[in-house]
């Protein structure tokens, strides 16, 4: 048995078929039979079911990473999985070298800089208006610097991988992001800069935005099942 854990059940439009139970109740969610429970829904999410998921005894994928912006969720959350000895997972997602920086961050790390840039479509709906005026923009520009806190505060449903960056390395009041809107952009682009005592790091990640949602691309969704199936699996690799 699964079971999907909803708002409002009537906002599902799919039929999941047997064997999936869809619900809006938690304590009917947490009473299925699982191991793992993947948040793929919000900050909100995370804020509400975090800690109870994790105390039911189960892992818990967190995607919407930047909830942990606010320090006393992030250590509600942490001290809820060592009780109970499950784990937080924060999958690479919409980024790529996680793995590389938290091994860094074995040692000494001097700085690591996010810049997220993706093109108008991915900022309808977000602080970025604002800033600019989203239908008129001609050239790439900048509508926000400061510190993975800030970014992850100020974009809730885009820049959560400022918060996962930190996680790895050098922590949310230390990992400097910048935030573009591109019209001349297809893809949702993130550039990562990381430089300490093993080296340097540069990635630069070009995401397909999906189509139901230009502001997040297919490659999470594969993250999160790279993850599940490295779960069952007997070998483990990019971790
Ligand atoms: N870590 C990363 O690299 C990335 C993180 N994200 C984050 O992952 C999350 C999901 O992304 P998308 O699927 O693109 O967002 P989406 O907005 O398309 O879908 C989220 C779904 O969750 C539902 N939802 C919201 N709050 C809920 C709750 N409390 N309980 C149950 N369902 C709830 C919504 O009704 C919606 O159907 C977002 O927070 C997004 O910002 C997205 C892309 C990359
Ligand atoms: O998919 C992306 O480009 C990143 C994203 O939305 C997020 O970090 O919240």
């Amino acid at each position: 048995m699964k079971a999907v854990l909803v708002r409002r059940l009537s906002s599902v439009d799919q039929e999941l078929g047997d064997g999936v139970l869809v619900t809006d109740n938690e304590a009917d969610f947490l009473g299925v039979d699982v191991d793992l429970v993947v948040e793929a829904a919000g900050h909100g999410a995370v804020q509400a079911h975090g800690v109870n998921v994790l105390q039911s005894g189960r892992d818990l994928i967190v995607v919407s990473v930047g909830a942990f912006c606010d320090q006393s969720l992030y250590e509600a959350v942490w001290a809820a999985a060592e009780k109970a000895q499950r784990r937080i997972i924060v999958p690479s997602a919409a980024v790529a070298g996680l793995d590389r920086i938290a091994a860094g961050a074995q040692g000494r790390l001097d700085s690591v800089t996010l810049t997220t840039r993706k093109p108008v479509a991915a900022w309808r709906g977000t602080f970025a208006e604002e800033v600019v005026n989203l239908d008129t923009l001609t050239e790439a520009t900048e509508v926000f610097k400061g510190t993975a806190r800030e970014a992850s505060r100020t974009f809730p449903e885009s820049v959560n991988v400022s918060a996962a960056l930190s996680l790895a390395g050098v922590g949310l009041d230390e990992t400097i992001v910048r935030v573009m809107v591109d019209p001349d952009l297809d893809r949702n682009t993130h550039q990562i800069e990381a430089v300490g005592q093993f080296g340097k790091v540069s990635i630069q990640v070009e995401n397909t935005p999906s189509k139901k949602n230009p502001k997040t691309g297919y490659i999470v969704a594969m993250s999160v099942l790279k993850v599940i199936k490295g779960n069952a699996s007997p070998l483990v690799i990019g971790i």
